[in-house]
Order: C-alpha cells, then structure tokens, then sequence
C-alpha cells in the first residue's frame, strides 16, 4: 500500500502553484491515472520514485516510511527501488537492449522472460538508435520490470504502441504484475488505452495549468 499525503510547489505556466496530493493506493492493485495536462501527474510518480522531493508531507510504503519532513526521512531512489517507466523512455544510447537488461538484473532466465514478452528476443543486441520507438518503449518496459519491482510506475508507457502490440503486451503484462504483486500506478491520457486493465481510477485534479 502506498499512503502519499505532500505539498510540493510547482512553476507551472500561470505561475507558482501548491501541488497537493493526499491519496492511499492499494498495494499489489494497478491504480491508472487520468487527468489533464501539465496538472502534476508526472510529479506524483516522480515524488513516490524519489526523483524529486516534496516540500513537506509523507509517503509511506507497506509500512514503511520513505519520506517524512517532519522526521527528516527522505529514503534514495536505490532505497526505494521502484520500477519507472519514463515518458521520453530515457534509454542509455551506449548499451544494447540485453545490456539494458543485464544491467539492472543477472537473472538471465527473468531476462530471457522480459525479452520475449516485450518481442525484443531478436533485437537484443541492437542499440536504441536502431530501434523503432514502439521498440525504445517496449525495452523502457521492460527495463522497469527487470528489477522486480514493487511498486512500478509507469508514465504514458504504450503511448508508441500500435492497437495490436498494445494489447498483447498488455495481456502478458498483467500476469506478471500479478505474479509479481506489483503495485502499479500508471499514467493515461487515453482512458480506452487502460480498459484492459482491472484496477482503480484516480481522476487526478493537481494543479491546473
Ligand atoms: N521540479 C519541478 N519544479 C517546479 N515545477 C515543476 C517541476 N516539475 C514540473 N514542474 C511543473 O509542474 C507542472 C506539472 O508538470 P507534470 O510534468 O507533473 O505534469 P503532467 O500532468 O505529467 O503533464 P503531461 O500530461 O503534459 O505530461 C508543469 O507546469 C511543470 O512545468
């Protein structure tokens, strides 16, 4: 379960404007996350992934807590370990997509798994350059899964994915969610992208633009 009660100030287009965000997410549920540009849904998963801070407030994990301003707690993104699939997929241009893989795991059987469940088992030695971008996103995927995780997040993951990828992906994906017990938060602007998903909704508000 991820309890998230913080203020964090954003500089958004009409000026200074106060996040706030006081939400509980099932833990081992998928939450998916709908709401309109520039309203802070991007910041919501980097606050629980520790890729920014909050200004003050708390974030507890399954009991366990990984930022709390009055306590002085804000743990590392290595402490926290979550899975992150970024918008932009932020690949590394110097490693092929085993590599991509291998670095974040040494479970070559996991890895050989992930490989064929993203369809990337022929491409695994080429470099991101040389992938299509419904390629890059699926290895992002991928990637983010490699570790684990238990708490994954993951933002507008399949927006390069062609309506056929998408749903096969998204059906080998929800086994290995549930195998996994990941809680999952994930970030749509299209609500049809995510029906496949059994999982709860946040309307998420944030902050307008
Ligand atoms: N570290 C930061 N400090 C201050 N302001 C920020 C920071 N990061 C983002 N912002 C601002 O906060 C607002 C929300 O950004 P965010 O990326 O979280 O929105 P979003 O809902 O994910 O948008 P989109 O759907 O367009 O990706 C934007 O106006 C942005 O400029």
């Amino acid at each position: 379960m991820i309890r998230i009660n913080v203020e964090k100030k954003l500089n958004a287009y009409k000026g200074q404007q106060v996040l706030q965000i006081n939400r509980t997410f099932a833990g081992g549920g998928i939450t998916k996350i709908y709401g309109p540009s520039g309203s802070g849904k991007t910041t919501l998963l980097k606050l629980i992934a520790s890729l920014t801070d909050p200004d003050q407030g708390e974030i507890i994990v399954n009991g366990l807590p990984w930022f709390d301003s009055s306590r002085k707690i804000n743990l590392s993104p290595q402490k926290r370990n979550t899975g992150f699939v970024f918008q932009n997929y932020a690949l590394f241009p110097n490693m092929t997509v085993i590599e991509h893989l291998q670095y974040a795991t040494k479970d070559t059987e996991w890895i050989n798994r992930l490989l064929h469940l993203g369809k990337l088992d022929t491409l695994a030695t080429h470099k991101p350059d040389h992938l299509s971008g419904g390629q890059q996103q699926r290895l992002a995927i991928l990637r983010a899964l490699a570790i684990k995780p238990k708490v994954l997040l993951m933002d507008e993951p399949f927006s390069a994915l062609d309506s056929k990828m998408k749903m096969e992906l998204i059906g080998e994906l929800k086994l290995v969610l549930a195998e996994l017990g990941v809680t999952a938060l994930i970030v749509s602007h299209n609500q049809q992208e995510l029906e496949l998903f059994e999982g709860e909704v946040m309307d998420f508000e944030g902050i307008g633009e």
